[in-house]
């Protein structure tokens, strides 16, 4: 069943169109990859579907509703979350504060004070911080200023604080970009486990192809905006086209 799906999906940046009409459907439990050559409009995709960016022509449908043009804030309570690059944790608290924030952020929409009132609502977010920080094996280190974490356990970070909205699907940027080996295989098994213990979907803009191949169920192609293929690993690896318009005719 789709859980999510866009139609004509379409934005241009004066003369540039960086999403070409991309319809594009993302069964719900799927880890589905997004790949293709630099600029082929990837992160404009996902800006489009998490509400960071407003659609030239097209919509985006979630979970049987219509969200186009609706607030980030909006997107995020609806279950759509996207794990960022640092830009989301703030280094002076501590790895526990920083979940808590976010969490806190996504139940009330936008950060307000006055949720100390709602005993309820507290204690939801409680409940949330720890178990997305035992999610992303951080919980021991949950009084630890963010700052002083090593580069592998900041990237769980910030999964974690995408989780900490208690998404349905979750929009990952190249989760291991810039890890050691190791640390990219605890991040690989992480993702599998996420879907498995949270039921998440999972959307991920990904260059590394084995990782690809590891965990993708499905792979979308884009190439100057538009998707060029669509189907399984297997599928994509004999593309043709694929090939040519990703890595210029060198084999995948
Ligand atoms: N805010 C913007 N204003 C103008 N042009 C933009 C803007 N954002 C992206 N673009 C252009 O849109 C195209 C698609 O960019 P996008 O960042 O979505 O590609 P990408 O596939 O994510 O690339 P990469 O793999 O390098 O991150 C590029 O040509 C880029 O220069």
């Amino acid at each position: 069943m789709a859980i999510l799906e866009t139609h004509g999906l379409t934005k241009r940046f004066g003369g540039l169109t960086a999403v070409d009409d991309v319809d594009l459907t993302v069964d719900a439990g799927e880890t589905r990859a997004i790949i293709g050559p630099n600029g082929a409009g990837k992160s404009t995709f996902i800006n489009l579907v998490t509400g960071l960016l407003q659609p030239t022509e097209g919509s985006v449908t979630f979970d049987g509703t219509d969200i186009t043009g609706q607030e980030p804030h909006e997107i995020v309570q609806r279950g759509v979350s996207k794990s960022f690059q640092t830009a989301s944790i703030f280094p002076e608290m501590t790895v526990r504060e920083n979940v808590q924030m976010a969490a806190m952020a996504a139940e009330r929409g936008s950060f307000r004070f006055d949720f100390l009132k709602r005993r309820d609502s507290f204690t939801g977010v409680y409940d949330t911080t720890e178990e997305m920080l035992r999610a992303v094996e951080l919980w021991g280190d949950r009084d630890t200023n963010a700052a002083s974490l090593p580069y592998g356990d900041k990237r769980r970070l910030e999964i974690g604080i995408a989780l900490a909205s208690e998404p349905d699907l979750l929009f990952m940027d190249e989760p291991t970009a810039g890890m050691s080996p190791e640390e990219t295989d605890a991040t690989v098994d992480l993702v599998e486990r996420l879907q498995d213990e949270l039921g998440l979907t999972i959307v991920l803009v990904e260059h590394d192809m084995e990782i690809i191949f590891r965990i993708a169920d499905r792979i979308a192609v884009l190439n100057r905006g538009s998707v060029i293929a669509d189907a399984t690993p297997d599928e994509v690896q004999g593309d043709p086209d694929v090939q040519e318009a990703y890595l210029g005719g060198v084999e995948l």
